[in-house]
């Protein structure tokens, strides 16, 4: 959307272990921009996100992610480097003990949140984003998939992140709720917070075309194309 970049990965080397995974890398992302990211099983396209999030460190090449520079990441910033991020993963589900106001509320103040007027304000202004305020009382188990997967955005939104990382935000959703989810997504992008969605469906990507990331054969197309 505009030309200020929030990703940037130059000539980057993705090892798991010993094993190089991608290699090369250049990769330009853009605030406000929304991509989708694919790739067969194995790709490396998680691999990409955790270089991205701070969770794999860049060997060869240079990376900056919202201001923070890869080459130079040391592990007490990481935690910083998260707070400009929002994740949206299948394995990072909500926590099945609790309100969604308590879920919500537990993010806040694992982040430094204090002021109880502050966070009750910030778990409204999030709700209604993702326009679920009503269910705030909810249980988890009371709420259907795709609203669950929308609170789990709505947590993600909670630190007003520079950039979202969702990976398969819709694998466990009926193709109309899945569409409500990505429909969300390029709403939230479009107040400009980046997002990179990784999918395996194509239906969706040709129901909303945008930019394509491609991990494949061992490198990444930054601008690919599906068939
Ligand atoms: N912790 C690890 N240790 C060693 N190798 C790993 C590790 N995690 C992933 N790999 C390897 O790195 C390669 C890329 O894996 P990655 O998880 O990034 O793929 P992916 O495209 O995200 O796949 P999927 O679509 O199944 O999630 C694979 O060959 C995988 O076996």
């Amino acid at each position: 959307m505009t030309n200020q970049p929030v990703i940037t990965l130059r000539n980057v080397d993705v090892f798991q272990q010993k094993h190089l995974v991608l290699s090369n890398v250049d990769l330009t992302v853009n605030k406000g921009d929304f991509l989708f990211l694919i790739g067969q099983t194995g790709s490396g396209k998680s691999s990409l996100l955790k270089v991205i999030y701070g969770d794999l460190h860049i060997g060869n090449g240079n990376g900056e992610v919202a201001g923070f520079n890869l080459k130079t990441l040391a592990e007490k910033d990481v935690p910083f480097l998260r707070r400009k991020l929002g994740i949206v993963f299948q394995d990072f589900q909500l926590l099945t003990d609790r309100t969604v106001e308590k879920n919500l509320e537990f993010v806040l103040r694992s982040t430094g949140w204090k002021d109880a007027s502050l966070i009750a304000e910030r778990i409204k202004d999030v709700l209604d984003k993702v326009g679920l305020r009503s269910k705030i009382r909810k249980m988890p188990h009371e709420l259907s998939g795709g609203e669950q997967q929308r609170i789990v955005i709505a947590r993600a939104l909670l630190n007003n992140p520079e950039i979202i990382l969702a990976d398969e935000p819709t694998g466990n959703l009926d193709p109309e709720t899945s569409e409500e989810i990505v429909q969300l997504l390029l709403q939230i992008s479009s107040m400009g917070t980046t997002v990179i969605m990784a999918t395996h469906n194509y239906q969706i990507i040709k129901t909303f075309p945008s930019r394509i990331i491609k991990c494949e054969g061992g490198v990444v197309h930054q601008d690919a194309t599906i068939v």
